[in-house]
């Protein structure tokens, strides 16, 4: 339906080696070359998933042997070839290779993971041979080097692991009671989103939504991490959860950060990239150590837990096997992961809804429909809103917006479709060849939410769960659950109280940069507020 606008739909792979990451900045007509045409990038990353489809079982004579990849040059390996959107350069590698190919980036053995059947066969059937990280240099700057997300696989982690998921479910989807705190906090954030997004349109003027954005979602996990919220124009909060990019940057598959790490020697945008990087760590991780050491003076003995915070303290006193230091560093993990994750998907929403201007029309029609003008949309409409859940999903598999998960390392030596992989490979796992592959979905360059609905107008739920995007096996993401609620309210809100519209003065094409999430490059829209609900003019929130 929706078909034209995937011309422009995400940025260019060209570049290389000259960009300061293979994460550099999309070139400006966001095309795709590919055997001397010129293809939007979705266009030609789907010609390189048919042949993959095709090349799936390497022959027989290959079995048992290392996957097979390009000639990797002297000290930089296959650097220069991931360009700036390394998952469209996996698929083109992939068509050419095969579904499983291996690289070499500086000195580090990689072995790319592409289509559901490799990644289903690594990541499910061996969880925990695919479980590790590669000890990257940055990694090790993450939360006080104690991340959960970016440490190693031992018996260690998985308890912090038992824990952190535990803790997530019991301040977010746990129970009716915690449900309905988050929902608390979450309408709390919209409503002033949403006044906030009418006073930056006044008067017919477009504004950049993204800064808003970012506040808002930090401040519902601000609220569930710490116990409180803070003020949009609170500069200190905006300078701490503002530099998303500049994390995704580093720590995305194919940085040249981790890659070639002797670059840090000379003045170079990979060194100043790396200090950013180290500087913002820093300051993220003292911000949550902060919180942690006033909760720990203030939690009375006995007293129910106020927040995650209390939560992790409480539990690391009962179970001492749980370290201390990791309470803060996991807090670290989740609040960071959480609002530049949410903070994306929510930037990529918007943009759907104006490029696509019928898709956001029947969204509002639907809520219109199930919820009515005297109240907002509540948890409980979610069932009962196929149209707004199908756009969502759609969302999430068009802009794979995590393309490639935070990279793994093989635990042991191992196969996968036949290949041998040794102990310490470095695994990138390409998510955007699942959400894209032309055998399991029909047209994968349009965007077209009624393709996960059936004919009765219901969710497709074998669909839905074929998405790919909070990975799979012992890493996958701890926060789905909660991130899939804050996804359905943040936007049958606003769909429900605003109509979004495009600037007409800005290029259509959705052009991104690429990072550990891809974003959005900035666009501006204005926003027309729709006469309803009477409360949200009396906001209760300072703004
Ligand atoms: C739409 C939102 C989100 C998306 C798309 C997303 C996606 C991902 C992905 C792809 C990974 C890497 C998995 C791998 O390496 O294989 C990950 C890891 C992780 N995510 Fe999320 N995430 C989201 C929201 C959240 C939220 C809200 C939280 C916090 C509650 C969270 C906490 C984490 C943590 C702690 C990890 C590390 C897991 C591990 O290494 O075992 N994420 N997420």
């Amino acid at each position: 339906m929706c078909g034209g606008f995937l011309s422009g739909a995400a940025g260019s792979s060209d570049g290389g080696a000259g960009s300061p990451f293979l994460a550099g900045a999309p070139s400006p007509g966001g095309a795709m070359r590919s055997a001397g045409m010129n293809l939007s990038p979705a266009q030609g990353g789907c010609l390189h998933l048919r042949r993959l489809v095709r090349r799936e079982h390497p022959p027989a004579s290959l079995s048992r042997r290392a996957p097979p990849g390009p000639f990797p040059w002297p000290l930089i390996g296959n650097a220069a070839q991931l360009g700036s959107a390394p998952h469209l350069s996996f698929a083109r590698l992939a068509s050419t290779y095969g579904a499983v190919f291996q690289l070499r980036l500086g000195r580090w053995p990689v072995v790319v993971l592409n289509g559901e059947r490799a990644i289903r066969q690594a990541l499910v059937r061996q969880g925990a041979a695919f479980a590790g990280r590669p000890p990257f240099p940055s990694f090790q700057l993450v939360s006080g080097g104690l991340s959960l997300a970016f440490g190693g696989y031992s018996e260690l982690w998985k308890l912090h692991r038992r824990a952190a998921h535990a803790t997530v479910r019991a301040f977010s989807t746990g129970s009716p009671a915690t449900r309905r705190l988050l929902e608390r906090h979450l309408v709390g954030e919209a409503r002033a989103l949403v006044a906030l997004l009418v006073r930056g349109s006044a008067g017919g003027a477009f504004l950049d939504p993204s800064r808003v954005l970012v506040v808002a979602v930090a401040n519902v996990m601000s609220a569930l991490c710490f116990g409180r919220r803070y003020s949009h124009g609170d500069g200190e909060f905006l300078r701490l959860v503002g530099r998303n990019e500049q994390f995704g940057r580093a720590v995305g598959a194919g940085s040249l950060v981790d890659a070639l790490p002797w670059l840090q020697r000379f003045p170079s945008p990979v060194r100043a990239a790396y200090r950013a990087f180290r500087d913002l760590n820093r300051d993220f991780y003292g911000f949550v150590r902060g919180k942690f050491l006033q909760h720990q003076r203030s939690l009375r003995p006995g007293a129910a837990p106020r927040d995650m915070m209390d939560a992790f303290i409480r539990l690391q006193r009962e179970q001492p096997r749980l370290q201390l230091e990791h309470v803060p560093a996991t807090v670290t993990d989740i609040f960071g992961a959480s609002q530049d994750t949410l903070s994306t998907a929510l930037q990529w929403l918007l943009i759907f809804l104006i490029r696509y201007p019928n898709v956001q029309a029947k969204m509002q029609e639907e809520v219109d429909r199930i919820v009515g003008r005297d109240r907002l949309p509540c948890a409980e409409d979610q069932p009962h809103l196929p149209y707004v859940m199908a756009f969502l999903y759609e969302s999430m598999r068009f802009s794979s917006f995590v393309p490639v998960t935070i990279p793994h390392a093989t635990t042991t030596n191992t196969f996968v479709m036949g290949y041998l992989i040794p102990k310490d490979t470095v695994i990138f796992v390409n998510q955007w060849s699942v959400n894209h592959d032309p055998a399991k979905w029909s047209n994968p360059e349009d965007f077209d939410p009624t393709r996960f609905l059936d004919e009765n107008g219901f969710i497709n739920k074998d669909l839905t769960s074929s998405v790919m995007i909070f990975s799979l096996g012992k890493r996958r993401c701890i926060g789905e659950e909660l991130s899939k609620v804050q996804l359905f309210l943040f936007t049958s809100i606003l769909v429900h109280q605003c109509n979004f519209t495009a600037n007409p003065n800005e290029d259509p094409k959705m052009d991104f940069t690429y990072g550990l999430t891809i974003k959005p490059k900035p666009f501006t829209l204005n926003e027309l507020f729709i006469q309803s609900f009477p409360c949200l003019h009396a906001l209760c929130l300072e703004l």
